[in-house]
């Protein structure tokens, strides 16, 4: 049995752009500034998908204070999953693409003061939310940001630069969708459920999203003209897309989606197929423990 004092950081080795070098650097750092501190640090690296998951779980059973997720923001949704609803608190060190929930926490994004206020950050009750059985804890969403999510999830190469070439593709080959939204016919452009206000790389969909109110923010963007993309771009990084004319929001704690055929959502950017085309969405208040 572990005591209170020990934690873990699961690093993933594929994440981001960072090197194995870099990787190293970041794990010798962790296990020095966590032993100075008193602490009984391990690390794990992940050999699959999913098993960020089992690690926290297992680590959650040992009772750790503390599990830091060393990754890109599915390594984070990964290792959170396994600590909602316990007494073990996530550390953040975010080396992804778009280190959505990091940003918006105000996690430093270099990683070595992020695995700095991992170890002394208190812990901070925030909410997390589902889709399906799938857990999220930034954003979620179906429409454009999943046609991205499914493009860029074929991509070799991880980072910025590959994200904007991918979604600059997919805008052109892009049809609005139709779904059922709580019964009422919608064509949206997207649809967002944001518990975090932002995708990553400061993308802001729901500019006033709180995530600690148990709340999440259900944004709809409306189809619009090709003219239109630069301001809507420039607004979503200004964090003033919810002052757009095609821009809607409201402040939810569930929803339902029914497409026709099979549904393309995302959930925290990790790209998922429903076959049945339905999507139930709801906010799973005060769930989680974050180190901040
Ligand atoms: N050893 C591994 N082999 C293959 N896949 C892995 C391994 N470890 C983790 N994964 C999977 O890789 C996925 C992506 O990882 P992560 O999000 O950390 O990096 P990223 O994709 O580079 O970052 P971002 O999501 O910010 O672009 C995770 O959701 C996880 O399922």
């Amino acid at each position: 049995m572990a005591t209170l004092s020990s934690v873990l950081a699961i690093i993933n080795p594929l994440s981001g752009t960072t090197t194995a070098e870099q990787k190293a650097l970041l794990r010798d750092a962790f296990l020095r500034k966590a032993k100075a501190l008193g602490y009984a640090p391990e690390v794990a690296m992940t050999a699959h998908a999913g098993h960020a998951t089992e690690l926290a779980a297992d680590a959650v059973l040992r009772g750790f204070s503390r599990v830091l997720a060393i990754g890109g923001d599915g390594t984070i949704n990964e290792t959170a999953q396994a600590l909602r609803r316990s007494a073990t608190a996530l550390g953040i060190v975010p080396i992804g693409s778009g280190n959505g929930l990091a940003r918006h926490l105000g996690v430093p994004l270099n990683p070595m003061k992020a695995v700095e206020r991992a170890l002394h950050g208190r812990p901070v009750v925030i909410d997390s939310a589902e889709i399906n059985e799938h857990p999220f804890f930034c954003t979620a969403g179906l429409g454009f940001e999943a046609h991205v999510a499914h493009a860029f999830a074929q991509q070799a190469v991880r980072g910025l630069p590959t994200y904007m070439r991918t979604a600059f593709r997919a805008f052109w080959a892009y049809k609005p969708t139709r779904f059922l939204l709580d019964g009422q016919e919608k064509e949206l452009f997207s649809l967002t459920f944001a518990n975090a206000g932002q995708f990553g790389n400061n993308a802001w969909m729901a500019p006033k999203a709180n995530i600690a109110d148990g709340r999440l923010e259900q944004c709809e963007i409306r189809p619009f003209p090709a003219q239109a993309t630069g301001i809507l771009t420039w607004r979503l990084f200004n964090k003033t897309i919810d002052q757009s004319a095609y821009w809607r929001g409201r402040s939810i704690t569930k929803a339902i989606v029914q497409a026709e055929g099979p549904l393309l959502i995302h959930a925290d950017g990790e790209p998922l197929t429903l076959p049945d085309g339905k999507a139930e969405v709801r906010i799973v208040p005060g769930s989680l423990l974050v180190l901040l």
